[in-house]
């Protein structure tokens, strides 16, 4: 979700919020992402001011109404959007139960205005405190009733850092009590044993990015016999350096071993580009009309909500 806040709306909310810059952060060159980073730290530096907003709860409707704006411009009828809602908890100083609902009744107000279907994923960041995390967003989605407003699950962050032994079968668990879907950000930076375990532990639905399964016959073999779609981001993949300068778009490869996949537009507003953008750039990545045009289909059938028409 914060990926899609567009910057004019992130700049008057640390205005009105008074908030500090972190030191050496420059607005100008940090907020936006528009060519190649060196690695994809660099590239999420944004989310270092990301998580700094909004300390007021009506300024999280401002961002509700400006996210849900911004992809209504795009045509967009039906969204997934992910948040890792813990750190609002911190900003807004209340309970974790209390930021999931608010940021339910936010975004489900904004996409009612417009007519959006709108479901939320919650995402848990790679590193030490992962299944403490997933433990509490867990809790505060059954006290507030197991809301059908949550359809899935996420891991995001740096791959290269590590996760708590236990957090698998945290995951898998609440797969199967709760019949959320499951989505792992996997294989973006290089580690094709990310994409591995997203599958045989996680028990992965779809897996974000999924770059560099597209070096590895037996695990494409294995993605398309489990039906598991991965969300193909183009134009943050260049932007990030999952796919080098030099390198054809892995789509191709996941289309010729039959892995099903998904174009999707992973941080709009800090690409300030939507989604229409990324089908363009998946075209010239390779993506033929035929397949652009099943796309919607594609999204539909692997998407977490339910009953799309
Ligand atoms: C380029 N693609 C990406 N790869 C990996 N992790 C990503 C990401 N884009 C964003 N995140 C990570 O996902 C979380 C988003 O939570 P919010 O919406 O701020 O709540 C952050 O942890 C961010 O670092």
């Amino acid at each position: 979700m914060n990926g899609a806040i567009p910057a004019a709306t992130i700049r008057e909310i640390l205005r009105d919020e008074a908030t500090a810059l972190p030191p050496g952060f420059v607005i100008e060159e940090d907020l936006l992402r528009s060519s190649p980073c060196t690695s994809l730290a660099t590239y999420l530096r944004p989310w270092q001011v990301l998580r700094l907003i909004p300390k007021k709860r009506e300024n999280l409707d401002v961002i509700s109404q400006a996210v849900v704006t911004s992809l209504a411009a795009n045509g967009i009828r039906f969204v997934e959007l992910r948040s890792s809602v813990l750190y609002l908890s911190t900003l807004q100083r209340c309970s974790a139960t209390q930021a999931l609902e608010r940021l339910i009744e936010s975004t489900r107000h904004a996409a009612e205005r417009y007519g959006m279907r709108c479901g939320l994923i919650m995402t848990v960041t790679r590193g030490d405190y992962a299944a403490v995390n997933l433990a509490t967003l867990l809790q505060a989605y059954r006290d507030l009733g197991e809301p059908d407003d949550i359809v899935g699950l996420d891991l995001a962050g740096d791959e290269e850092i590590p996760y708590p032994a236990e957090l698998p079968s945290l995951f898998r668990e609440a797969k199967e009590r709760f019949g959320l879907g499951v989505t792992i950000h996997a294989g973006e930076t290089g580690r094709v044993d990310n994409v591995r375990a997203a599958v045989e532990l996680f028990a992965a639905d779809r897996i974000g990015h999924g770059t560099a399964a597209s070096q590895d016959p037996a695990l494409l073999e294995m993605l398309a016999a489990r039906d598991i779609c991965i969300e193909v981001c183009p134009i943050s993949n260049r932007l990030t350096g999952a796919v080098p300068a030099d390198q054809a778009h892995p789509l191709q490869e996941f289309r010729r071993r039959g892995v099903p996949f998904v174009i999707c537009s992973d941080n709009p507003a800090i690409h300030q580009r939507g989604l229409a953008d990324d089908y363009a750039v998946a075209m010239a990545e390779g993506l033929t009309a035929d397949e652009l045009a099943q796309q919607f289909a594609t999204a539909k059938r692997y998407s977490f909500l339910e009953d799309l028409s």
